[in-house]
């Protein structure tokens, strides 16, 4: 039977194998949920890009500049990273360069050696899961945490995702284990519970209430988003 293992931080990825792994890299606030809601409004690939002054260059080129640090849209950027804004906004067929503080980091960490990579979020969290089930390959569910920290709700959207691949799947390892617990606890009570986490306080903070419910909804939406080469789409 195959697995499923969760990396808690992108520090930590070292110490698994993901080649010829269906890699799920989540990060809930907000880069990941950003992508789906992006996907949704018709953008019609990302392009995740480590830092920048590489994303700003790709302007030039025809792309859309999303950049994003300490939760801030960066200066000189299109957008920043605020799910609710690719709702609001009409960006249909552009492609969009994407650089934030961790969830494009730990795209790009993995992307060479794995499988398949997936963009997981609560928003397409059953889409997601019934993408997996399709394929008869080893899970691992990369958070990416923050600034190379665990984080709470990159780490429950983890077990909610390893409790709906359960039983088809082995989910013991420790961190699976854990988390699956976490999240079966508390997922009648998900939005109370994550609203302590530090990175939703954070945010909070810079006043963007409404992309933090966004990125706590479960399945909103019925899409997976993919990697096909180096850009992030919604599979044919
Ligand atoms: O923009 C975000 O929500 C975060 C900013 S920070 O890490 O909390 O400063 O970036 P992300 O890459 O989406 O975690």
């Amino acid at each position: 039977m195959k697995k499923v293992e969760i990396c808690l931080s992108p520090e930590l990825l070292h110490l698994y194998d993901h080649q010829d792994k269906v890699v799920v890299i989540v990060d809930i606030f907000r880069a990941t949920s950003t992508m789906i809601a992006a996907l949704h409004s018709g953008v019609s690939s990302i392009l995740p890009v480590m830092d920048l002054d590489t994303c700003r260059s790709f302007q030039s080129k025809g792309y859309l500049i999303a950049g994003e640090r300490d939760g801030k849209k960066a200066a000189g950027f299109e957008m920043g990273n605020s799910p609710v804004a690719y709702l609001e906004e009409n960006h249909k067929g552009r492609k969009v360069a994407m650089t934030t503080t961790n969830g494009t980091v730990a795209i790009e960490k993995t992307k060479e050696a794995a499988s398949s990579i997936l963009i997981g979020a609560f928003v397409n969290l059953s889409a997601t899961a019934a993408e997996i089930l399709t394929q008869d390959k080893d899970v691992l569910i990369l958070c990416a945490g923050w600034k190379g920290k665990f984080n709470l709700e990159d780490s429950i959207y983890a077990g909610a995702l390893a409790s709906k691949l359960h039983p088809h799947f082995l989910t013991e390892c420790d961190s699976t284990i854990a988390m699956k617990n976490l999240y079966e606890g508390n997922s009648h009570r998900l939005q109370l519970f994550l609203g302590q986490a530090s990175h939703a306080k954070r945010l909070e903070n810079h006043g963007i209430d409404r992309d933090i419910d966004f990125c706590l909804e479960i399945d909103r939406y019925d899409f997976v988003a993919k990697m096909k080469g180096n850009e992030i789409s919604i599979p044919e």
